[in-house]
């Protein structure tokens, strides 16, 4: 078997009384896009933070491709390759998009920060090859005319196409999508799923999304995790997932039901 790309083994995070994450095992295959959803307050959040090493664990591991990261701070795992974007989006509110994504390239560069602020030549090559990827991927995101503008001058939707930008720059091989399509219009949905489906396809990326929005859940991942009160409920493709009866009753209401299984529940 391969190994997965990403892997939560017995993840557990309690707060005080409440368990948040509880037991949580789930595997994401090298190149899949996989979903994680479930109602409010069900656990989706906390899991992308112990993930991406925002939180520690109670118990349990997070291996990033075997390797176990359960030890690593935030920083060191976004150097090994594990990005995200935010539920509320955290852009710098006074840096234009372009130094925001910018920014976020700094962790690749081999001197950091401190060298290129002190603007040796090699650090201006290092900047200047540093600014062309940053303005790449907001091409890439569809931004590339707003570059100059700051955050605040963008919708909402496109602050969010920000964070994914940034996300990208430090040049992640697991991306993590906390509710990416959130005040996102149907247009702007289905660009959202056109650009995941690049980022996954072209890029090679393996994706975690977590998502509200079903119908562009259910187009967008390969697999997908639900669950209930920090622990997993279901797990398998879409097609699975929306005939498994607790997704259906707890989660997902008939809209997003298999039809089959709706006409052969409504006798029809
Ligand atoms: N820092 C914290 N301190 C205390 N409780 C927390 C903390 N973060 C989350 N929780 C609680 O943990 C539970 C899971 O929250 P989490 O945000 O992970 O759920 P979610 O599935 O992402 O919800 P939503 O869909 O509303 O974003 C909730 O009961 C929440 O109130």
């Amino acid at each position: 078997m391969t190994t997965p790309a990403l892997a939560l083994r017995g993840l557990t995070k309690a707060f005080g009384g409440l368990v948040a994450v509880d037991g949580l095992d789930m595997a994401v295959r090298p190149g899949e896009v996989h979903g994680l959803i479930g109602p409010n307050g069900s656990g989706k959040s906390t899991t992308l933070n112990l993930i991406s090493g925002l939180l520690r664990p109670t118990r349990g591991q997070v291996l990033l491709e075997g390797r176990d990261v359960t030890g690593q701070g935030a920083a060191a795992r976004v150097r090994l390759g594990i990005a995200r974007t935010f539920q509320n989006i955290r852009l710098f509110r006074h840096l234009t998009v372009l130094d925001n994504v910018l920014a976020a390239t700094y962790p690749r560069t081999r001197a950091g920060l401190l060298a290129v602020l002190a603007r040796t030549p090699a650090m201006r090559s290092e900047e200047e090859a540093a600014r062309r990827r940053s303005l790449e991927l907001l091409d890439l995101v569809g931004l590339g005319r707003r570059a100059a503008d700051l955050p605040g001058d963008l919708p909402y939707a496109q602050q969010r196409l920000v964070e994914i930008a940034r996300a990208l720059a430090t040049g992640p091989r697991v991306l993590l999508l906390d509710e990416p399509a959130a005040g996102m219009n149907p247009a702007e949905k289905q660009e959202l799923l056109a650009l995941i489906r690049r980022l996954n396809r072209e890029f090679g990326l393996t994706v975690v999304l977590v998502e509200h929005d079903m119908s562009l859940v259910m187009q967008a991942c390969d697999r997908i995790t639900v669950l209930n009160f920090g622990s997993r409920v279901a797990e398998g493709t879409p097609q699975e997932v929306r005939r498994h009866p607790e997704v259906v009753r707890a989660y997902l209401g008939t809209r997003f039901a298999d039809p089959a299984a709706r006409e052969a529940r409504s006798g029809a």
